[in-house]
């Protein structure tokens, strides 16, 4: 039984630590509209990984005429083309990236906590979408008093953590995922992390990695508003 669990650890280990100098020939093109929406993440990531992004921006005005949308898998971008592989659904690419550039855990069980940490963030989104796009005139006062029982978990996890990351020793792919969101919500309300000490130095710390910086200082990343109705 040992030596089947460790032999299962190597094959993982085997594909998810594929050293990243392997992939700096990748290229990547994204397709999605002008805003940082479901690929804030994304782009930090391949940035932080010193990976190359090719964006073809799409117009609203592009999109309504329809046939874009008809060919996109499930009628929705972002769409992401890394050479023959075309993938649909942001977290579906984050995973790919995550297991591309070593940001998905260094075991089976280290990835399924990243998982976890990374649906519970989708949770969060999704809520913030809702409210963003359908409820912002009347439901951002009560979202913002519910907020706090949403970050308690993962400050409660990031308090107890040594590397400082949700899971294990090194950044994942659900890190930049909870940055990117964490980010959206201090431009909704200021102070909410105040009272989350560990969060607060999470955003600090990933904010100041050289290159997620330079990308989030960068003209053309900063000018992208957050959500498509301008709201934020
Ligand atoms: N679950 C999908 C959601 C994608 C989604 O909601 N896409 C929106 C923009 S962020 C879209 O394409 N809206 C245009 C439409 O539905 O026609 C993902 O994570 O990629």
């Amino acid at each position: 039984m040992t030596l089947l669990w460790s032999s299962l650890r190597t094959v993982w280990k085997t594909q998810l630590s594929v050293p990243t100098q392997f992939y700096t020939m990748s290229s990547y093109t994204l397709t999605y509209f002008p805003v940082k929406g479901r690929c804030g993440a994304l782009k930090m990531m391949l940035a932080d990984n010193g990976q190359q992004l090719k964006e073809n921006l799409v117009s609203i005005e592009d999109w309504m005429k329809g046939d874009l949308k008809g060919s996109c898998l499930f009628g929705q971008l972002p769409k992401l083309e890394d050479g023959d592989l075309v993938l649909y659904q942001s977290n579906a690419m984050l995973r790919h990236l995550g297991r591309k550039h070593d940001a998905y855990g260094k075991t089976v069980c280290e990835a399924s906590r990243i998982d976890m940490m990374n649906d519970s963030v989708e949770d969060l989104r999704l809520k913030y979408i809702k409210m963003i796009y359908q409820e912002y005139d009347t439901g951002k006062e009560a979202y913002c008093k519910d907020l706090p029982n949403h970050l308690k978990p993962f400050e409660c996890i990031l308090s107890k953590s040594k590397s400082g990351f949700l899971v294990g020793e090194k950044i994942s792919f659900a890190d930049y995922n909870l940055f990117d969101l964490l980010l959206n919500h201090k431009t909704l309300c200021s102070t909410c992390l105040d009272s989350f000490p560990a969060l607060k130095s999470y955003v600090d710390k990933i904010a100041a990695r050289p290159k997620v910086k330079a990308l989030l200082e960068c003209e053309s990343f900063k000018k992208l508003p957050i959500n498509g109705n301008g709201k934020q």
